[in-house]
């Protein structure tokens, strides 16, 4: 039965094996309602089978998933016009075009085939309505697979790697609908190998490594726990590396071309102390990042 106050997506000890590989290994997880998850880990890590199992396209071994406090498998009718969902392998209406294949999807839910446009419009695909499915782009195919999985308005929305594959622009295109679909509410969980984009749009990431979460909690709070410091970009020359490591709160130094860099965890007193001896011009600073944070924990685990 919905509530309110059920939350979007509730997993607890979900397990799912292929033969000997145990692709997803006692993970729990809760997702509220209008927040945005990333799901991110190496190729394998287990994404794609969580995220199916959260569908309802797989059924686990073991534990339990609710969905807006529905139960996803057996194949569940009360879910489908709640969630939204776009595979790595969505499928098309061949030989229509984009129009014609929301408005085909639309039916399918008993909807009035003007909701399709309003699909188009939310990705950005107004112009391509009336391209046949087989010609659209890679980005604009990705834009439509999104689209059909928000035709009927669904409140949670799983994608999984919906910017995979796509040039720097249209990457950024698919944000600004991620974001909007964010800014009404919506509770979204994808999957993404893009590091930054998981930082720049997440409230939330979870980390999988061999099926198990190894990290749960926002880009920031992941970042400012981990050990990666920041580094400090000083051209070569400025000063000899023994010198730079003994400037208070300098933990290590290293050389890359024509570039001292200078690691730690307390840039603005290491900036404050070099300020008195060396020229700063040209210098650089650069912060950790979500990237660098998942680069150690899943180098850790290797
Ligand atoms: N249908 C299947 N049959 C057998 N093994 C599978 C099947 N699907 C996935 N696996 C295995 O389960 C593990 C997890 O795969 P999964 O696709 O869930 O990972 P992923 O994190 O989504 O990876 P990627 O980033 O490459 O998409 C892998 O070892 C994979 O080879």
């Amino acid at each position: 039965m919905e509530t309110d106050a059920e939350p979007a997506v509730a997993v607890t000890g979900l397990t799912k094996s292929y033969g000997e590989v145990r692709a997803v290994d006692d993970v729990t997880l809760t997702v509220p309602r209008g927040e945005f998850i990333g799901l991110l880990g190496p190729n394998g890590a287990g994404k794609t089978t969580l995220i199916e199992i959260i569908e309802g396209l797989r059924v686990p071994d073991s534990g339990t998933v609710t969905v807006l406090g529905h139960r996803p498998a057996p194949r569940n009718l009360a879910l489908l016009t709640l969630i939204g969902v776009q595979t790595q392998q969505s499928a098309f209406f061949p030989r229509l075009t984009a129009r014609e294949h929301l408005e085909t999807v639309a039916a399918l839910y008993g909807l009035d085939r003007q909701v399709a446009q309003q699909a188009l419009d939310q990705v950005g695909l107004t112009d391509s309505a009336n391209v046949r499915v087989t010609d659209v782009s890679g980005g604009q195919r990705q834009r439509l697979a999104i689209a059909s999985a928000l035709v009927h308005q669904p409140e949670v929305i799983l994608l999984d790697e919906p910017t995979g594959a796509l040039d720097p622009q249209a990457r950024r295109d698919l944000w600004a609908v991620l974001r909007r679909l964010k800014g009404a509410g919506k509770t979204i969980l994808y999957t993404t190998h893009h590091l930054d984009e998981a930082e720049a749009l997440c409230d939330r990431v979870a980390i999988l490594h061999r099926g198990r979460i190894v990290a749960l909690d926002m880009p920031r709070q992941l970042i400012s726990r981990a050990a990666v410091g920041s580094q400090l970009l000083l051209p070569v020359g400025r000063l000899a590396p023994e010198q730079a490591l003994d400037v208070d709160g300098v933990d290590s130094v290293t050389m890359e071309s024509d570039t001292l860099i200078l690691h730690t965890q307390q840039l603005p007193q290491v900036l404050a102390a070099l300020g008195t001896t060396t020229d700063l011009t040209g210098v650089q600073t650069k912060s950790a990042t979500l990237e660098d944070v998942y680069l150690e924990l899943i180098g850790a685990q290797s």
